[in-house]
């Protein structure tokens, strides 16, 4: 069934019988399985038919009102969630598309989830249920006004003091000061704080400590807790529902037991004992947390796709014939140019994002045997897929805005809005360029460890054909070769290895490996971002092999691979030609296909916007309805602003009137 709550013409349905290809089975295919698509689609119903769950209004709230909302919907969203006894999955669904940045994000995404993975089993028997029930909620404080990026710099300390078997965490300096954890500014009972542990006079570096900030009775601040929200931030409603917070201890008390000893611990003695587990698993929420941030990526950026898909086919500038009608936008070659290779990155970043929740649960399988091997590869992933989505899924939000047109600009069209909440996934969980220099951190060890003969495995196996890959040349001769996999794949391989391994060259030419890494950090993003498009590249690849039912859908999704694949390589043809890995006919050859892909997408591509299956609630936007009505939807949302509700502006009185009656002339009229 086709999510529609708009009107009842569908000025859409020339475009959706043009469609080669069944639309619910590319939903399947979209969702993963039948049964997410049915869930998802009764969840975004029973939120878009609930009156308290409306949001069309929430960029003209002040920020209290806002803010007052959030709370609102966060608290009927759980009344609905227990009296439909509604499983984790359907409550976590439930959640997404209420579509309001929240405490409860943080509660659900960080808290539960740190002290699940740091936590003893006692503390998670005796945390996580109050947590569940909702009688504390929790916020991931790890974040200080002078540090973010810098984890190993964070200065809170949490003191051990044997006399009272307490840690005593305090805030030492202003730059000390937590700043920035979303829920904490006024909702949270509680955080999990992340602190320089010391005992017996040594320091131990951070360890987090779950710390209670609120009375459990009215919600006070606790004694020697300083707590506030850290003031608004960039665009109007957007993420100004959440309450990002300052936190200060003056030489708070909590019992031993609330330091998260699973990885390790202090003794009642106060002395200290470090589990035989990598210390690096203290920054497992973080993994676990960019490893959901990657699907959100694809869901963020095919909300705009299908609302600038659906607004570029009902859209109509010039090449009126006779008076008839004008050419749609989307008709464009520019248009296409621009607006395809989006929508061919949504399903690239699902299906990435359903691949790397698998790694991470095959990782997390193997860290309980006691199997640490595959944690580097997928702090690697997780970082690395992190920062490329969602730098490109914020570029591709903005470009969906242009792609609009002048409306694009109004909020009515849902675009400003889902710009200023997605942007700083770009920074929260790791700034982009900080987890790429991990990633390439990662490659140049792999690289090195070449030499010594060890074979890279998964998504680092490519590099152990590093013969073949520095020397090959693509045998690609006619547009039509680069439909070939094993062609896109090679020269995506050779580009990345290349790229890699021109960077350990030139790093070991430095004086020292650390001067080397830095010089070359602008050359290491770059190949960092090589792998990672590889990896994305290939794992749609891969999802082509597998089952995929349904009418016409294999061959739309291999449409969408390869102008995913072609796109970038047209975009990074730098790369590709300085590196050796084609010739610039070849680069031109790849265009010439793109153009033809983008042909074969045009009648599908309402259709394929579709597929995603969302509910006119959910992308909040005039542009994007279902329907297609835009006009008289646009005309409308305008009376709705404020400003219109008198004729007569405020302020009239005192500032339009005078001006418009004074006497007083400039000298020189
Ligand atoms: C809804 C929005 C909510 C938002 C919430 C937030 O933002 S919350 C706040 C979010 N805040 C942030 O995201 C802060 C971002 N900053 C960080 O995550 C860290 O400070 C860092 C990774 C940048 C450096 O860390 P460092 O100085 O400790 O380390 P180093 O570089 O010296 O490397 C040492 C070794 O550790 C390895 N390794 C590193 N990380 C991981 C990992 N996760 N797993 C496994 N391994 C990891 C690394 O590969 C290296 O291995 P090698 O080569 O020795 O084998
Ligand atoms: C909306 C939002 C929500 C957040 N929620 C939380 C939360 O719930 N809990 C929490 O603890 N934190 C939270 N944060 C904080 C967030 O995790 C940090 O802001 C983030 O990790 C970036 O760190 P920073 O602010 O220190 O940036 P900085 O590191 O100061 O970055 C500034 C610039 O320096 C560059 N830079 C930094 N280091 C290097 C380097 N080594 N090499 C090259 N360039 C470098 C960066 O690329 C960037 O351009 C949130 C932030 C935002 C914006």
């Amino acid at each position: 069934m086709a999510a529609v709550d708009g009107g009842e013409v569908d000025h859409l349905a020339g475009e959706r019988a043009t469609a080669h290809f069944d639309v619910d089975a590319m939903k399947v295919a979209w969702a993963g399985s039948r049964h997410a698509v049915e869930v998802n689609d009764r969840m975004a119903r029973l939120v878009a038919s609930d009156p308290v769950f409306r949001k069309d209004t929430r960029t003209m709230l002040s920020r209290k009102e806002l803010f007052k909302d959030t709370l609102k919907k966060a608290a009927h969203a759980w009344k609905r969630i227990v009296e439909l006894r509604l499983t984790e999955e359907e409550a976590n669904l439930l959640r997404l598309y209420v579509d309001q940045p929240g405490y409860v994000d943080l509660h659900w995404g960080m808290f539960v989830p740190a002290i699940k993975g740091q936590g003893t089993e006692e503390q998670q028997k005796k945390w996580v249920p109050m947590a569940y029930k909702f009688q504390i909620i929790g916020c991931y404080a790890q974040t200080e006004l002078g540090h973010g990026s810098n984890v190993q710099g964070l200065e809170t300390t949490a003191t051990f003091d044997p006399n009272t078997d307490e840690f005593v965490v305090h805030s030492p300096t202003l730059t000390s000061s937590k700043w920035w954890p979303g829920g904490l500014g006024k909702a949270s009972t509680h955080a999990v704080v992340y602190a320089r542990l010391i005992t017996q006079g040594k320091d131990y570096g951070i360890h987090g400590f779950i710390v209670q900030l609120r009375s459990l009775d009215d919600h006070s601040p606790l004694p020697g807790i300083t707590l506030g929200d850290i003031g608004g931030k960039f665009g109007s409603g957007a993420y100004n529902s959440m309450d990002n917070g300052v936190l200060r201890f003056d030489h708070v008390r909590i019992p031993r037991d609330q330091m998260l000893m699973r990885l390790s611990q202090v003794t009642r003695e106060g002395k200290y004992v470090h589990s035989d587990v990598p210390k690096q698993l203290l920054y497992g929420t973080m993994v676990y947390v960019r490893q959901t941030i990657v699907a959100d990526a694809s869901k963020a950026l095919s909300r705009a796709v299908c609302i600038a898909v659906r607004y570029s086919a009902i859209r109509k500038q010039f090449g009126s014939q006779a008076g008839g009608p004008e050419t749609q936008v989307l008709n464009y070659k520019t248009q296409q140019s621009r607006l395809f290779p989006l929508l061919a990155s949504a399903y690239a970043y699902r299906f990435v994002g359903e691949w790397l929740k698998w790694l991470y649960t095959d990782v997390m399988q193997k860290l309980e045997a006691k199997d640490y091997s595959t944690l580097p590869e997928a702090h690697a992933c997780t970082a690395g897929l992190k920062s490329v989505t969602t730098s490109a899924t914020a570029d591709a939000i903005e470009e969906c805005r242009k792609l609009c047109g002048g409306h694009g600009y109004l909020n009515s069209s849902g675009l400003p809005e889902l710009f200023a909440v997605y942007v700083p996934a770009c920074t929260y969980e790791g700034d982009n360029v900080v987890l790429l220099l991990q990633v390439a951190r990662f490659l140049m060890k792999t690289v090195s460890q070449l030499a010594s003969g060890k074979q890279p495995v998964g998504t680092t196996a490519y590099m152990g054909n590093i013969q073949y890959l520095m020397q090959c040349k693509s045998a690609v001769n006619t547009a039509g070769d680069w439909l070939n996999p094993a062609a896109i794949k090679e020269v995506f391989e050779a580009r990345a290895l290349r790229m890699a391994v021109n960077c350990a060259q030139n790093i070991s030419k430095a004086p020292s490996q650390e001067e080397g890494f830095s010089e070359l950090s602008p050359d290491l993003l770059e190949s960092a971002v090589a792998h990672v498009q590889l990896i994305i590249v290939t794992k749609f690849f891969e999802k082509l092999q597998q089952d995929i039912i349904g009418h016409g859908v294999k061959e739309q999704l291999q449409n969408l691979c390869n102008i995913y694949a072609l796109f970038l390589l047209h975009k990074h043809l730098g790369d590709f030609l300085s590196t050796g890995c084609i010739t610039p006919k070849q680069g031109a050859l790849a265009n010439e296909q793109l153009g033809r892909l983008y042909a074969q997408v045009r009648p599908n591509a309402v259709a394929l916007v579709d597929a995603f299956d969302y509910t006119d609630h959910y992308l909040s936007s005039v542009l994007g309805r279902y329907d297609g009505d835009v006009y008289p939807a646009l005309y409308a949302e305008a009376w709705k602003d404020p400003l219109n509700e008198t004729v007569i502006p405020d302020g009239y009185q005192e500032h339009l009137r005078p001006l418009l009656k004074q006497q007083l002339k400039f000298s020189r009229l």
